[in-house]
């Protein structure tokens, strides 16, 4: 997340860290949501290569154990059919996964509300973007030797690189940034998204606040009528930026899938 602030802990309980398993250590790599005792909600983009997962539940702080998490196994994955890894904008954006045994439903732990099938929120409305996400954009820089004046000293090599740098790192706690929907008309004008959006999505945001890498996967939290309803699963950002002028957040609209969801976990 970049802008926003850190959460509250435990003030979005049904926000989950999805992790894999790397030389005998796990790693943080997407959010998701938890909708069932034994189902969570995530980004198939997160999903679509064999890992070893685990699901954390009442985190905050990712890398300090606190005493509230709870460590849940992964007993099956179930990435949407028709989603294509080569094609993030086709949508689709959306897996389940299914926990080898029931989350304990606390003041710490609590399932997520999901929107009845088809409703589209409107522009402006209220949202809240959850996750563990890097806080800044990723940035390359591209040394041009010739068109700088440099000492020679500074050897081609190094100069000849990009600069990567990961622009901000994974945030070690819970961070939360206040991002309104942004209708389809204007999230698919051809300076905004164009036809990269599609109405299976939701965009929100747009602003300098944004979702960031990390943060695939977990819920965008909207309010309606009083109370948070889980509307879309972070899909992706531009690849110029996190939060890149007229580029808001795309989410997967989760309202596009009750049917599929129901279908698989009854
Ligand atoms: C033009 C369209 C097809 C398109 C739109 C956006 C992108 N964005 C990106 O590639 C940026 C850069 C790093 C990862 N990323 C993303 O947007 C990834 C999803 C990538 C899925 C495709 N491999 N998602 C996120 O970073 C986010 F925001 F959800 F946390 C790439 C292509």
């Amino acid at each position: 997340v970049v802008g926003g602030a850190v959460a509250k802990p435990n003030s979005w309980p049904w926000q989950i860290s999805l992790q894999y398993l790397s030389g005998g250590s796990y790693y943080h790599t997407c959010g998701g949501t938890l909708i069932r005792t034994r189902w969570v909600m995530t980004a198939a983009h997160c999903v679509d290569t064999s890992r070893t997962w685990r699901v954390v539940l009442g985190d905050h702080d990712i890398y300090n154990q606190e005493g509230r998490e709870q460590y849940m196994s992964v007993s099956a994955v179930y990435i949407h059919p028709n989603w294509n890894s080569n094609s993030v904008a086709s949508g689709y954006d959306i897996a389940l996964l299914r926990l080898s045994s029931d989350a304990s439903l606390n003041s710490y732990v609590q399932l997520a509300s999901l929107p009845p099938s088809g409703q589209v929120l409107p522009h402006n409305n209220p949202c809240y973007i959850t996750g563990w996400g890097r806080t800044q954009s990723q940035f390359s820089f591209k040394y041009n030797k010739s068109a700088m004046m440099l000492p020679e000293i500074i050897s081609d090599s190094f100069l000849s690189s990009d600069l990567h740098a990961a622009g901000g790192s994974l945030s070690a706690q819970l961070k939360q940034a206040y991002l309104p929907v942004v209708d389809y008309s204007t999230c698919s004008r051809s300076d905004w998204w164009g036809s990269t959006v599609k109405n299976t999505m939701v965009c929100a945001g747009g602003g300098s606040e944004s979702g960031c890498q990390g943060d695939s996967g977990g819920p965008l939290n909207c309010q309606v009528s009083g109370q948070y309803v889980v509307h879309g699963v972070t899909s992706f950002v531009s690849s110029s930026g996190c939060n890149a002028y007229k580029k808001p957040t795309v989410f997967t609209r989760v309202s596009a899938y009750i049917s599929w969801i129901s279908g698989i976990i009854g």
